[in-house]
């Protein structure tokens, strides 16, 4: 199973973990092969995308016949490092913050949330959905080697300070939920996830290019 990693386009990439999902479930109910079109109609991508992806890991689905379940998995589990948890940190146990640490991105993934921060005294030293939450002045003392993620779901004003912090601690991907534009250095990754950006997107669309 040799593909090169860095020919895999970004786009494609981010649909990793929606087919890997959809796979797995496939092969815990039993099932050896699966069609591009039951692939399509399941994860709603058109089944050229999913072929043409499906490509660039040296997946060839035959006609007729479609594609090894087995084979798909083993090469998603390892895409993935789904043999390995990924530790995670929350910074901001408010609402947002506290909805994740209950759901903690368990269930069909790979990922998990080990230890959260705030600095609120009526949060610090409890836990949440099993996660320890630490006073921010920790981090620096909590964050380790082994933990490389964090996901911000504090006030925008306190986004970037917090942010050097992590960055500063080792911290190499962040998941912004806050609506703040933050800096970091060139070789630090940040997503954004503005959700009143999308939901703007959505009506936009909706208006201007309606499906019927
Ligand atoms: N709630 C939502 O549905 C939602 C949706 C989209 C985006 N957001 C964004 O996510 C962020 C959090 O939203 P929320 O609704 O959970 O807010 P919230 O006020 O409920 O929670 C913020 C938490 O951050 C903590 N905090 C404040 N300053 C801190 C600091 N310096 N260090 C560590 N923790 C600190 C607070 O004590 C609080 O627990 C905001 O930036 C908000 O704009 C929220």
């Amino acid at each position: 199973m040799t593909f090169d990693k860095n020919k895999i386009p970004q786009a494609t990439a981010k649909r990793l973990p929606l087919y890997y999902r959809f796979i797995a479930n496939l092969h815990a109910s039993g099932k050896q092969r699966v069609s591009s079109k039951e692939l399509s109609d399941a994860v709603k991508v058109d089944s050229a995308t999913i072929r043409r992806d499906f490509s660039y890991f040296g997946a060839l689905g035959k006609k007729g016949y479609g594609y090894n379940v087995n084979y798909l998995l083993s090469f998603f589990r390892q895409t993935l490092n789904q043999d390995e948890i990924v530790k995670v940190c929350l910074i901001g146990v408010g609402n947002l913050g506290t909805a994740f640490l209950h759901y903690n991105f368990l269930k069909n993934n790979n990922s998990k949330i080990v230890m959260a921060f705030d600095i609120d005294p009526a949060k610090v030293g409890t836990t949440v959905g099993e996660v320890p939450v630490y006073h921010l002045d920790e981090l620096e003392k909590k964050i380790t080697g082994e933990l490389e993620v964090a996901i911000l779901t504090v006030p925008a004003q306190v986004a970037q300070p917090i942010t050097d912090r992590l960055v500063a601690s080792g911290i190499k991907g962040i998941l912004n939920f806050t609506p703040a534009r933050i800096n970091v250095p060139e070789k630090i990754r940040i997503h954004h996830i503005d959700l009143a950006v999308e939901l703007q997107a959505l009506i936009y669309f909706l208006k201007h290019y309606p499906l019927e």
